[in-house]
């Protein structure tokens, strides 16, 4: 998990007719896992950025397919739901588990990044006042799940699945960045290293990403 921002560095290709197009708001959202992969692997894209006034006037809102962003473009590929755009990115660059076993090992692990980001969204744009401090007193319970998983796979020395690193990481590694501007001492008590060295990685490098 560590490396991950190491290797981070953005790809621009400042040119709106190659590569990938995300179509996003200007928010790290449910965007922002996809970001860190493709700038990990390389990857050149474009963002087609909308102001929510633009949202508002609904022709955006009418194509998605079900009304909502992000959407994604590759080529004669148009993708919408972020966790479907994620695994074509995951196939397209190898990162998805080489087999069977590992691939539904590494969806297992979405899913979960996936249970806690609704978590967190939910109580984020529908309860901040009231449920921020249960929310955070809930923390640790649903962490440490992330932390087993990394604890019991090469005592963390690899990644949240298998030796390789996949989509789930950059999915986790976005989540974690977001619980750690939520409530910056949410991973001090876990006694293994694991999360908060993806955070501590994620603190000297946050020029990256602003
Ligand atoms: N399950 C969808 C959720 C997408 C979603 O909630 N999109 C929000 C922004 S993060 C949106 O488009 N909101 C505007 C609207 O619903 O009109 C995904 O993962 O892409």
């Amino acid at each position: 998990m560590f490396c991950i921002y190491i290797s981070h560095k953005v790809h621009w290709s400042g040119d709106p007719l190659s590569g990938y197009k995300i179509i996003y708001f200007d928010v790290r959202g449910r965007c922002e896992g996809m970001r860190i992969l493709l700038a990990d692997q390389g990857a050149e894209w474009n963002e087609e950025v909308l102001t929510f006034d633009q949202w508002l006037k609904g022709d955006q809102k009418a194509k998605a397919v079900f009304g909502q962003l992000p959407g994604f473009q590759d080529g004669d590929c148009v993708l919408y739901q972020s966790n479907a755009i994620m695994r074509y990115l995951a196939r397209k660059h190898g990162v998805y588990g080489k087999d069977l076993v590992t691939q539904s090992r590494v969806d297992m692990m979405n899913d979960g990044v996936e249970d806690l980001r609704v978590k967190y969204l939910r109580m984020v744009y529908q309860n901040y006042e009231e449920g921020k401090e249960p929310y955070i007193q809930s923390l640790p319970a649903e962490l440490k799940h992330f932390e087993r998983a990394l604890r019991e796979n090469n005592n963390g020395q690899s990644f949240i699945v298998g030796n390789e690193i996949s989509f789930a990481d950059y999915n986790l590694v976005d989540l974690l960045h977001n619980h750690l501007v939520l409530a910056p001492e949410c991973l001090k008590e876990f006694s293994l290293p694991l999360l908060t060295c993806v955070l501590v990685s994620e603190r000297e490098r946050s020029d990256l990403t602003g």
